[in-house]
């Protein structure tokens, strides 16, 4: 039995249904502070509960003999801890010390833990391996990395199994409707893009395009949410027993205006956009070395360019299907206030269109 924090969350429930479609038995804890139950199938055993409940915990560890955590609950939003930093420190931090706290104590043989390219800051080489070093520049990536030390100091200590996977930038399977199922919209890339092709949103806002870039616009390294819980899957089976951290990234990098160009190609229509200010906290590039994870067999199946983009496609697809109609191309039409995306003066883009 594998319990998953925070697997009410984005990352949470297609770790629920990737558990589903290998037989793997699971269960979820998540406050819901930015997950929703509904997301979740009926008969996975739920409790609703606050991480840093360490008593709420045990109890739940206790009464389903769980042996694996895969610990996700976090508050994940890298301009937030700006702004937040005590919330992110106290969730993310302490949260995790109490979840370490109660597997130790229930005798729990692993914990997974969902680090964060975040850890590195600003790379000092194109792609980072594990072992590069970790400055983070935001309050978000130095929560997750004070927790990475926790776990392994842990480790090191006593009987817990503890492993940091660092993931890169997960993509693809974002809820549709995220208005009507209460669902807070996500802040992520390819989120936004798909809100636009949608018509949710009225433009996507670019943050910067004057980094030193092939382009200008920032670059990451985007992986399939599929593809992510096949890894955690590989470690929750003791398959990268023998690391504390490891990289999970598809190994290649994707800037922002390549996102958007392919985006408009697959939905043969410009996606308004608007430049915007660099956004506190973001890093020019940063792109995984995830040749560790492939020595222990895994390999990326749906996180290519045109697998990412195709969701966008597919959803507006559905979209047009299962919703009222609305066509993407009429979405832009009933839209002209921005017409063309990359041309918009400095002027324009200070003022909402
Ligand atoms: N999405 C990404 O691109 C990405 C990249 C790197 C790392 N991560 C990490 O993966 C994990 C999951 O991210 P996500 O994108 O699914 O985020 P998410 O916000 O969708 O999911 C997090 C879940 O944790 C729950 N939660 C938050 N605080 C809690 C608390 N105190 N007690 C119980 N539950 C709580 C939320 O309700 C939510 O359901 C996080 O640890 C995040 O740092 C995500
Ligand atoms: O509407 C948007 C949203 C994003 N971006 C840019 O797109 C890039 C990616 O941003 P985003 O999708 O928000 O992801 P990150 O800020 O890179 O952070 C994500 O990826 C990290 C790992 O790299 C995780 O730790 C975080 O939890 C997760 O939010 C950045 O350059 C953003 O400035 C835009 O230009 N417009």
């Amino acid at each position: 039995m594998i319990l998953i924090t925070g697997g009410a969350g984005y990352i949470g429930r297609h770790l629920v249904q990737a558990c589903i479609d290998t037989g793997q038995s699971c269960a979820v804890v998540d406050d819901l502070s930015n997950g929703s139950h509904d997301s979740l199938p009926q008969d996975i055993p739920f409790f609703r509960a606050c991480i840093s409940d360490g008593t709420a915990l045990r109890g739940i560890l206790r009464s389903l003999q769980v042996k694996t955590v895969v610990h996700l609950a976090a508050r994940t939003s890298v301009s937030e801890s700006i702004e937040m930093p005590m919330k992110y420190y106290d969730t993310n931090v302490n949260g995790t010390r109490v979840v370490a706290t109660a597997c130790l104590v229930e005798g729990v043989s692993r914990l997974i833990y969902a680090s964060t390219a975040a850890v590195y800051g600003v790379p000092a080489t194109r792609e980072v391996t594990e072992d590069s070093p970790t400055t983070p520049v935001s309050p978000y990536g130095r929560s997750k990395l004070a927790a990475e030390w926790i776990l392994s100091g842990i480790a090191q200590a006593e009987q817990l199994r503890t492993i940091s996977l660092r993931f890169f930038n997960v993509a693809g399977g974002q809820v549709l409707n995220e208005t009507r199922t209460g669902h807070r919209a996500a802040p992520h890339l390819l989120a936004a893009v798909s809100r636009v092709a949608f018509g949710d949103q009225p433009y996507l806002e670019i943050f910067g395009d004057d980094y030193d870039t092939h382009d200008g616009t920032c670059i990451r390294d985007f992986i399939h949410v599929r593809d992510l819980c096949s890894a955690i899957l590989l470690a929750s089976k003791g398959g990268a027993d023998n690391e504390s951290r490891l990289n999970i990234g598809a190994g290649h990098g994707i800037s922002v205006r390549e996102i958007v160009s392919a985006a408009e190609n697959q939905i043969g229509a410009r996606l308004p956009c608007l430049i915007r200010p660099r956004r506190p906290g973001d890093v020019a590039s940063i792109v995984a070395n995830a040749q560790r994870l492939r020595t222990l067999g895994w390999r990326p199946q749906h996180s290519s360019l045109p697998d990412l983009i195709g969701l966008v496609r597919d959803l507006v697809g559905e979209r047009d299907d299962n919703y009222s109609g609305q066509k993407f191309v009429q979405t832009n039409i009933r839209r002209p206030r921005v017409p063309f995306p990359w041309h918009n003066t400095p002027d324009s883009a200070a003022s909402d269109p």
